[in-house]
């Protein structure tokens, strides 16, 4: 048949596929989800009480309702950039450096130290511990002039050393920021991969992944061994992927320029629950997910979990499956709803800080020490 005749539609989606551009059912998947139930499937550890997913589907969408929680909620946080604001540099640009930064350095923040002992940072005239010690100090080393959100900055071996990072996270007791020099190996990595392959700028990353929240998070993994959150679990082939310093990463893109310009991501509803050690804490503590005896033992006695290890894995992975199920059942009882895993992740992050505050932490969180939460 003579080029004439075929039909244009065919041809366009011809030429398209040959250059190589995705077409609609090319849409790229993370696999993260598929992991989670994986390993849910194979878990004897942890388990996830149905009746109580139910109860907490309804408790979450009623409490998100009523506080007209959105991505808004997130720049609303008086440390959080907003798309507008004044940082560094003014423009969007800084802000995405900023997120950038601070998702690179998002883990391990948790002490056993009591509260008046433990790693925290004086900025604004407030006292800030765990995450938010992180976004204080980021926001302080700017306001001194160290520009810790430069990439350029961050392969400077003269300038960016482990005392300039210890200068950086000062704490205002005598416990250090955990982890201070795998903190210094990520900033190192990072600015190497930005200078070899994104002209040095992280938003140039973001318009890489072409609008995509799956595209950025594979990309990150792929190009970034400190983002590539992935673990082998009981002999299966391919690591179980949890990625959760990527997917809150394009998360807090998306709510912090509210799903638009840089945070305009047409599969953000492909975001998992990010696998952190508050979410299981808090899913724990409504009675969604539980323990083996052994497990439950390890966790009140607050022993080490190694990174890796079976029950890690199996507390991670379940948790990112329980937020699944929390979300089909909000959406099984209100047809239509706008919620994603990310929304729920931020409002039960942010429930879980509200109950610590006010001293309703009901059960310890488990103890991880990694670069990957
Ligand atoms: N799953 C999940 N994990 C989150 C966050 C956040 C902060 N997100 C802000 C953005 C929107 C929300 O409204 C929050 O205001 C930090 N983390 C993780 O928790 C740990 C820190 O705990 P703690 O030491 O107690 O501060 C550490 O692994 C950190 O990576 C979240 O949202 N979801």
């Amino acid at each position: 048949m003579s080029d004439d005749e075929a039909d244009p539609e065919l041809l366009a989606l011809l030429r398209q596929h040959l250059q190589g551009r995705r077409t609609p059912h090319q849409e790229p998947e993370t696999g993260v989800l598929e992991d989670a139930e994986h390993v849910y499937d194979n878990s004897i550890d942890v388990a996830l009480n149905m009746r109580a997913c139910k109860n907490a589907a309804a408790v979450i969408h009623a409490q998100m309702q009523r506080r007209a929680y959105s991505p808004a909620t997130w720049a609303a946080h008086e440390l959080h950039p907003s798309r507008a604001e004044e940082l560094g540099g003014g423009d969007e640009a800084a802000a995405v450096a900023f997120v950038f930064t601070m998702d690179l350095l998002n883990f391990s923040f948790w002490s056993d130290r009591p509260e008046p002992e433990r790693f925290a940072v004086e900025y604004r005239g407030k006292r800030w511990t765990g995450y938010w010690s992180l976004v204080a100090a980021l926001r302080r080393a700017l306001d001194e002039g160290i520009p810790i959100t430069d990439s350029h900055f961050w392969q400077d071996e003269e300038e960016c050393t482990l005392d300039v990072l210890r200068q950086v996270f000062r704490s205002c007791t005598d416990e250090e920021m955990p982890l201070l020099a795998e903190r210094l190996a990520c900033l190192r990595e990072a600015g190497r991969v930005l200078y070899e392959r994104y002209e040095c700028h992280a938003a140039n990353l973001i318009d890489e992944a072409d609008g995509s929240a799956a595209a950025l998070v594979n990309l990150l993994a792929r190009d970034f061994k400190c983002f590539r959150d992935e673990h082998a679990f009981e002999g299966r082939r391919k690591p179980i992927r949890f990625l959760k310093r990527a997917q809150i990463l394009v998360a807090d893109l998306w709510a912090c320029f509210e799903g638009e310009g840089y945070g305009a991501f047409r599969d953000i509803d492909k975001l998992t629950m990010f696998a952190d050690y508050r979410l299981p804490q808090i899913l724990n503590s409504m009675g969604c997910i539980s323990y083996s005896p052994p497990l439950n033992t390890a966790i009140q006695m607050k022993r080490d979990l190694p990174s890796g290890s079976s029950w890690e894995m199996q507390l991670r992975a379940c948790s990112i499956w329980c937020v699944e199920l929390i979300r089909r059942e909000i959406l099984r009882q209100n047809p239509g709803c706008q919620v994603n895993a990310t929304l729920i992740d931020f409002f039960l992050y942010d429930t879980v800080k509200e109950m610590e505050a006010t001293g309703q932490e009901v059960v310890p969180h488990h103890r991880t020490r990694s670069i990957w939460y």
